[in-house]
């Protein structure tokens, strides 16, 4: 890639992620050249610029790279001079010819970041890691297809870049094509267009691993499943390993016809479970440990990991994205990672995925909690067996929803907001003297929480 089309992308970028952002991340680096194993080397005038624009821009810049020019398979930022620095010519053969547009690119580049080392196991996702980690060994052939699925942003492309770098190198010798299975689709229709086809199928059947990423995107593309079934049995009849992802499980993925399915269905189905809290600290943890290198005297409170992996519970890209927020903004304004700067920081990310708990859920939670019926806790009676649990439940719903006073009022019978009021103040008052009551709310809490 040259330093002209080097300038044409700049303007491209600009277009898509907006001026501003522009200005700030992407004017200031500075592209080097290209090293052996199709590294594209970026100059930058701080490792601070360099992480942001890998972890923010990366998969965007990789993608328009690699179009350019389809050796590029890597990113690497490094700190230099810029001034004095002149580009690093590209090394021999000098003159790789860039391909032209309407070449039929192989597969997608590779997310470096993506591997074996930087992902992180815990309960609901060590079934997936497991299965991912034998294929990535490239022994024999034990379970084919192997077919990865689950929600958004659950590292289902994550393990399968981490697959295929392990076969790099380990399996030099494999030839390994990862690709989503829109890419499928496009480099099916452009073949069609150009009258390719056989080459298309040349290049699909000569892979000995083949991983498509998103295979529901082929559901009711009539041809393209029909091109992707014959592409499959063509490489299982030559016992080459093929991995799949998809959001669903090959029976819920609608418009998709039965003998796929059935295909699908006929190596190992493993699923990536939604994170719990556990996993979702061990991620920040491990995430925090690399920021730390990058910026060893950025002091972060006890705490803050523990209240976004409780508090940000939607998606791992969602979690992360939190925390190079976080990162960026406190080296930025040259703060310490405090829990008012996180709230500060966060308030927009921490409101949308705040879960929306009602107060009917908090009512049933409170009554199953003290043994009482529903309508007890609702209703008029002021024993104190049916008041206490009564003002524990305003309380929580005080807390975590967030509704009036009068309206708590009158979801609890019809109660004036004064009621309300002084019930959440008993049990402030006696959260603090009664070890019973302030673990009974913990307890609650978790529970509508979790
Ligand atoms: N267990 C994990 N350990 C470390 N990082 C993880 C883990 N799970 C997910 N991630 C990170 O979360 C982000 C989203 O993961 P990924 O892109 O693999 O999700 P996905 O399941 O393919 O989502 P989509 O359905 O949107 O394609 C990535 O940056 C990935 O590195």
């Amino acid at each position: 890639m040259t330093k002209e089309q080097w300038g044409a992308l700049q303007d491209q970028l600009s277009s898509t992620i907006g001026e501003n952002n522009y200005k700030t991340w992407i004017k200031p680096i500075e592209f080097s050249g290209i090293e052996p194993g199709g590294v594209a080397v970026f100059n930058v005038p701080t490792n601070f610029i360099g992480s942001y624009v890998s972890q923010n821009y990366g998969d965007l810049l990789l993608a328009k790279l690699s179009m350019l020019d389809a050796d590029v398979r890597r990113l690497k930022f490094q700190v230099a001079n810029m001034d004095a620095r002149p580009a690093q010519p590209r090394p021999a053969p000098a003159a790789a010819p860039t391909p032209p547009t309407n070449d039929l690119l192989p597969g997608a580049p590779l997310d470096a970041r993506f591997t074996f080392d930087s992902f992180v196991v815990g309960k609901p996702n060590e079934l997936a890691h497991a299965a991912a980690k034998r294929v990535g060994e490239g022994g024999q052939v034990t379970f084919n297809p192997l077919f990865l699925y689950g929600g958004v942003g659950l590292g289902k492309t994550h393990l399968m870049h981490a697959i295929a770098w392990e076969l790099r190198t380990h399996r030099p010798d494999l030839n390994v094509l990862y690709l989503s299975a829109e890419q499928f689709m496009y480099r099916f229709v452009q073949a069609l267009r150009e009258r390719r086809m056989m080459d298309f199928k040349e290049l699909f059947r000569s892979v000995d691993v083949l991983m498509v990423d998103d295979v529901q995107f082929i559901a009711g593309k009539d041809s393209t499943q029909e091109e992707f079934f014959h592409t499959f049995n063509a490489l299982v009849d030559q016992n080459k390993q093929i991995i799949i992802s998809a959001d669903r499980a090959p029976d819920e993925i609608k418009d998709l016809e039965n003998r796929i399915r059935s295909r699908l269905q006929s190596g190992l189905v493993v699923d990536l479970h939604p994170t719990d809290y556990e996993l979702r600290l061990g991620i920040l943890q491990s995430k925090v440990q690399n920021y730390r290198e990058q910026y060893p005297s950025l002091q972060l409170d006890d705490g803050i990991l523990e209240f976004l992996a409780h508090r940000i519970s939607t998606n791992v890209r969602v979690l992360e994205g939190a925390l190079t927020r976080l990162f960026a903004f406190a080296s930025l304004v040259g703060q310490p990672i405090t829990m008012e700067l996180t709230q500060d920081c966060l308030s927009d990310v921490l409101r949308a995925s705040d879960r929306k708990i009602s107060i009917e859920e908090i009512q049933r939670k409170v009554a199953e909690h003290y043994h009482i019926r529903l309508s007890d806790l609702i209703g008029p009676k002021r024993v104190r067996n049916f008041a206490r649990p009564r003002q524990v439940a305003m309380y929580l719903c005080k807390q975590l929803t967030a509704r009036s006073l009068p309206e708590i009022g009158r979801r609890f019978g019809g109660r004036d907001h004064t009621t309300v009021m002084h019930g959440v103040k008993r049990i402030e008052e006696l959260r603090s003297q009664d070890s019973q009551i302030a673990d009974d709310i913990e307890l609650l809490r978790r529970a509508l929480e979790a």
